[in-house]
């Protein structure tokens, strides 16, 4: 792509890699912004056209019912109509003359030779334009919540099964809301300090509902700041940061983080250890320089441990009863993440759900007997279905009888029965799971 490709252009291009091939919106995204030139003002527009077009995918396809007379042969068209129906409905700023111009523009610049996708282009959004926005019948609530929230009707079928009609119309509203720009301060800054700094800077720093490490702040670019780069803070949902709170630290002890990259949690452990050791595994090594640049940065890099492991072969290398504290945040289908990761709803499906149960409990099988007898054992997922968390621990608990859970506080919220479920739409954060075992006495 040239240095020279405008704001629209761009988003173009990452919206056909996206659709074409599947690829990850973020890495498809910093690759072409990566080959260009855009000013900040246009990165941000870049990116509010292609967060928003995926994010509204299933909503933005179904304007064009009863409007796509031709079959849209060139891979650009779709993604074109899409973007440009999402300027028209979702940013009031833009006039709607503004995006057929550009529309034509980039139909031009993106169809092949003698193309009359401009004019396909022109014709349907001219026709939507005159017609307006619609959505199905409220009746077929399945149907009608898919279109509204632009979520597959497999997904809103299984959280109406799981919590109801009105709280999955809530979950689902919620994240479509763009999410908050939350830090947690490292423990090894002041925090008073940091927030003052913060404050300082124009964040407007507030307090997070659900921990007392974490901050609130207007908006992002933090990464930009001394604080960032020096260490004080890192970038960490707040219901994320909540599972290493739910160990009880002393500050001696060994501790294996199982699946660990990029280090988000590593590092928060690392923290809380004065004289012990963080041993950092995950199955992809070059995740785990992820894992140390971050341990630089937050300035615990001596107290962390990474090694290339299939956590499910760790019983292999480790001795039984190595470790005090083991955290399993295990690989999981990401459906509490979507607020940030708009696509995950159009990867994952219902099979996904039952492969992944088998892996997560494979390396709590494998992790556990590594466990101290007055050890800790966290597990945690960045998901909220039943076959992930509570089936998860439900089969540990069946098949390891010397564990039992245990209850715990983490951060400003109470886990009475050994296990937190935090929902998407309870605090804005993103969807988390932590079960907490010990063993029996
Ligand atoms: C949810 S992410 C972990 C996030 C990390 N704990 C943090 O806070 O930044 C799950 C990680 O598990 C890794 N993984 C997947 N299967 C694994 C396995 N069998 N053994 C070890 N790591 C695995 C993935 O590569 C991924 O980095």
């Amino acid at each position: 792509m040239s240095a020279h490709k405008s704001a629209r252009a761009v988003a173009l291009a990452t919206l056909i890699r996206v659709f074409r091939d599947g690829s990850y919106s973020n890495i498809s995204f910093n690759n072409s912004l990566q080959e260009t030139k855009l000013s900040q003002a246009d990165q941000n527009l870049a990116t509010r056209i292609v967060y928003g077009t995926i994010q509204e995918k299933i909503y933005l396809e179904y304007q064009f019912q009863g409007l796509l007379k031709t079959e849209l042969k060139e891979d650009y068209l779709l993604p074109l109509l899409l973007m440009s129906a999402y300027q028209i409905l979702f940013m009031n700023s833009i006039p709607d003359r503004a995006v057929l111009n550009e529309a034509n523009n980039l139909a031009k610049e993106f169809g092949r030779k003698h193309s009359a996708g401009f004019k396909i282009v022109n014709g349907i959004l001219r026709s939507f334009l005159r017609r307006g926005k619609i959505l199905p019948d409220a009746e077929d609530k399945v149907l009608f919540l898919s279109v509204k929230e632009s979520t597959p009707q497999w997904l809103v079928q299984y959280l109406i099964n799981n919590w109801g009609e009105n709280k999955a119309a809530s979950i689902l509203s919620s994240i479509n809301k763009p999410a908050k720009n939350t830090v947690r301060i490292s423990g090894l800054a002041d925090f008073n300090l940091v927030k003052e700094e913060l404050t300082k800077l124009g964040f407007s720093p507030a307090k997070s509902q659900i921990t007392e490490d974490e901050l609130v702040l207007t908006h992002g670019g933090v990464f930009k700041t001394s604080l960032f780069k020096e260490g004080k803070l890192t970038i960490q949902d707040e219901a994320a940061s909540l599972a290493v709170s739910a160990f009880t630290f002393t500050g001696n002890e060994e501790v294996l983080d199982a699946c660990s990259a990029p280090g988000g949690k590593t590092i928060q452990i690392a923290e809380k250890l004065k004289q012990g050791h963080v041993t950092a595994l995950d199955i992809h090594k070059n995740k785990l320089g992820l894992v140390k640049q971050n341990g630089k940065r937050m300035n615990v890099e001596s107290r962390i441990n990474v090694k290339t492991m299939d956590a499910r072969k760790a019983d292999q290398t480790f001795k039984k009863g190595q470790f005090d504290k083991i955290l399993v945040d295990a690989p999981c289908s990401g459906l509490g993440l979507i607020r940030r990761k708009p696509e995950i709803r159009y990867t994952k499906t219902i099979h996904d759900l039952s492969k992944l149960r088998e892996i997560q409990l494979d390396i709590l099988n494998h992790v556990s007997t590594l466990l101290s007898r007055d050890g800790e054992l966290v597990y945690s997922t960045c998901t909220i279905t039943r076959e992930e968390d509570e089936d998860v621990v439900k089969a540990f608990l069946k098949s390891h009888t010397q564990f039992e859970l245990q209850p715990f506080t983490a951060g400003k919220l109470k886990a009475t029965k050994g296990m937190l479920k935090i929902l998407p739409d309870s605090y804005g954060s993103d969807g988390f799971f932590i079960a907490k075992f010990k063993m029996r006495g």
